[in-house]
C-alpha cells in the first residue's frame, strides 16, 4: 500500500506551498454596508470627504485662542469675554478675536479664530466673562476636521477583512453599499460505521455525531453557508456518492473521519477518485491525517475523526482556506499573545503540537493552564480559551516558560 502520509509536511509549508497559492473562488456581491462585517472587501474604497469634516471640541467648555491662555493659573487666571454660545449641529457665524471665547459643548464645531478648548472644570464664568485657570495649547481638546478620515484616503483596502471600525467609517461617509467576496459554501460529510445522529438511541459501541454539528455551528457563526450530508458508512461507494453531492452543492467539501491509514479509511481514495490530492498528512498534533485535494473548481478536505483533531485541523487548515478563497488577505491563524505556562507540557510526538489552555491573569501576567486530554475526547475544548503552540522538535515546554497563544474561536 502506498504510504498515505508521504507528504507529512510542516504546517508552515502547507501555508506557503498550497494555501498562499489559492486564488479567490467566490463571486463578488454588493451588500448594504451594515451587512458586511467579517467579509473581505472586493474593492478599494476611497473617502469622498473629510471626517469629522469640521474642527470639533472634545470637551464641554470654552472655545478659545490658545495663545490667550498661556499664562493662566489658579491664582492669576486669564479673563476672557464670552461672546456667545455654540449649539450642536450649528455653525457659529462670527470669528472670535483675541481676548474672546465662546461656550462650546462636546462635539460642537469650533468658531473661526479659535484653535483650542478649555474644560469647564478649569474655568469660572461670571458677568459675561470667564476666568481660565489652566492654559491650553493650540489643538488641545480639538479633533481636526480630517483627523478621523482624510478626503481621498483609502478607507477599506481590497482584501481587508471588514471590522466594525470600517462599517462605522463607511456609513459616516455616506457609503451605504460595498462590494465584498461572497463567503464560500461548505458541505460537511460525517463518516463512520459507528456514527449515528445525535437524536438516535445509541448502543454501547456507537458514537453520536458531534463533529459535523459542532463545525456547522462554528462556521455558521462566522457567516458561512453550511450544509450537512447524512452519516456515511465506511463504504467506498457511499463515500463517493456523498462527495459527489458535496461537490455539486458546495465550494468546499469536508469529510469527517476515515482519513487515517486503516483498511476502512476511504477519505484519501475518494478524494483521489474525484480530483488531485495536494497533501495528505501534516506534522501537527492533533491533526496528523489531514488530507487536502482539489477538483477543477472545488476543494476537498479529509479531516481526522477524533473530535479534538477535527476541530483543531478545522482551525489550522479549513478556516484559513475558506478565508483565502473568499478574498481575505489576512487568512492565517494569528498569534494572539504570549503567555506563561503553569505546568510542564511534554511533546514526544515529533510534530508541532497545539494544546488547549485556560487563561488567567496574575499580576501583569497571563498564565496558561494546560487542559490535557487525548484527541479522542472533546471536553478540553469546552474549558479552553484557546491553544498554545509547541514548535516542531521541541520536546517539552517547561513550567513558567513563555509560549505563543492562539485564540482559536475567531
Ligand atoms: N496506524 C495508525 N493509526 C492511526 C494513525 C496513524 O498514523 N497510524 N493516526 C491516528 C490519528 S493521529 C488520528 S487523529 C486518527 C484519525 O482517524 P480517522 O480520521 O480515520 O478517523 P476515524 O477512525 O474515522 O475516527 C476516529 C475517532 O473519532 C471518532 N469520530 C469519527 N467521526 C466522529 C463524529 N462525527 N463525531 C464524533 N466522533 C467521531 C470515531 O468514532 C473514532 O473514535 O487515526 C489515528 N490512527
Ligand atoms: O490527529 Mo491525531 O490527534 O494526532 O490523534
Amino acid at each position: 500500500m502506498k504510504d498515505r502520509f508521504h507528504t507529512f509536511i510542516p504546517r508552515l509549508k502547507v501555508y506557503s506551498d498550497f494555501f498562499d497559492k489559492l486564488v479567490v473562488r467566490t463571486k463578488v456581491l454588493e451588500l448594504g454596508t451594515e451587512e458586511i462585517l467579517g467579509y473581505a472587501s472586493a474593492e478599494d474604497v476611497y473617502s469622498p470627504e473629510n471626517l469629522p469634516g469640521f474642527d470639533k471640541s472634545t470637551v464641554d467648555g470654552y472655545a478659545v485662542i490658545a495663545e490667550n491662555t498661556t499664562n493662566a493659573n489658579k491664582s492669576t487666571p486669564v479673563v476672557l469675554k464670552v461672546v456667545g454660545e455654540i449649539y450642536m449641529g450649528e455653525e457659529f457665524k462670527e470669528e472670535i478675536s483675541s481676548g474672546e471665547c465662546v461656550r462650546i459643548p462636546t462635539g460642537g464645531m469650533l468658531p473661526k479664530g479659535a484653535n483650542a478648548c478649555v474644560m469647564i472644570e478649569d474655568t469660572k464664568e461670571f458677568n459675561g466673562n470667564v476666568e481660565i485657570y489652566k492654559p491650553v495649547v493650540s489643538g488641545e481638546n480639538v479633533i481636526k476636521k480630517d483627523k478621523d478620515v482624510k478626503k481621498g484616503s483609502l478607507v477599506v483596502k481590497k482584501g481587508e477583512t471588514i471590522n466594525i471600525g470600517h462599517i462605522h467609517n463607511l456609513l459616516s461617509l455616506g457609503i451605504t453599499k460595498v462590494k465584498v467576496f461572497k463567503k464560500p459554501s461548505v458541505c460537511i460529510i460525517p463518516t463512520g460505521d459507528e456514527i449515528i445522529e445525535p437524536s438516535e438511541k445509541r448502543i454501547k459501541t456507537q458514537i453520536r455525531d458531534g463533529n459535523s454539528y459542532a463545525l456547522m455551528a462554528w462556521l455558521k457563526s462566522l457567516g458561512y453557508d453550511v450544509r450537512k450530508y447524512k452519516v456515511v458508512k465506511d463504504d467506498p461507494e457511499e463515500f463517493k456518492e456523498a462527495v459527489k453531492w458535496g461537490l455539486e452543492n458546495g465550494d468546499v467539501v469536508v469529510l469527517s473521519g476515515g482519513s487515517s491509514v486503516g483498511a476502512r479509511d476511504y477519505a484519501l481514495s475518494t478524494i483521489e477518485y474525484f480530483g488531485e490530492v495536494l497533501f495528505s498528512g501534516v506534522q501537527v498534533k492533533p491533526g496528523k491525517p489531514v488530507i487536502f485535494g482539489k477538483t477543477d473548481k472545488k476543494l476537498i478536505f479529509g479531516l481526522p475523526g477524533n473530535p479534538t483533531s477535527f476541530i483543531v485541523s478545522s482551525y489550522l487548515f479549513l478556516i484559513p482556506v475558506l478565508k483565502k478563497i473568499s478574498g481575505h488577505e489576512d487568512f492565517l491563524p494569528k498569534l494572539t499573545c504570549y503567555v506563561r505556562v503553569t505546568e510542564d507540557i511534554p511533546n514526544t510526538s515529533g510534530r508541532e503540537k497545539f494544546v488547549f489552555v485556560k487563561l488567567r491573569n496574575e499580576g501583569n501576567e497571563i498564565l496558561a493552564q494546560p487542559i490535557f486530554g487525548e484527541s479522542g475526547i472533546a471536553s478540553p475544548m469546552k474549558f479552553a480559551d484557546g491553544l498554545i503552540r509547541i514548535p516542531l522538535n521541541k520536546e517539552i515546554i517547561y513550567k513558567n516558560e513563555i509560549c505563543e497563544f492562539y485564540s482559536w474561536r475567531s
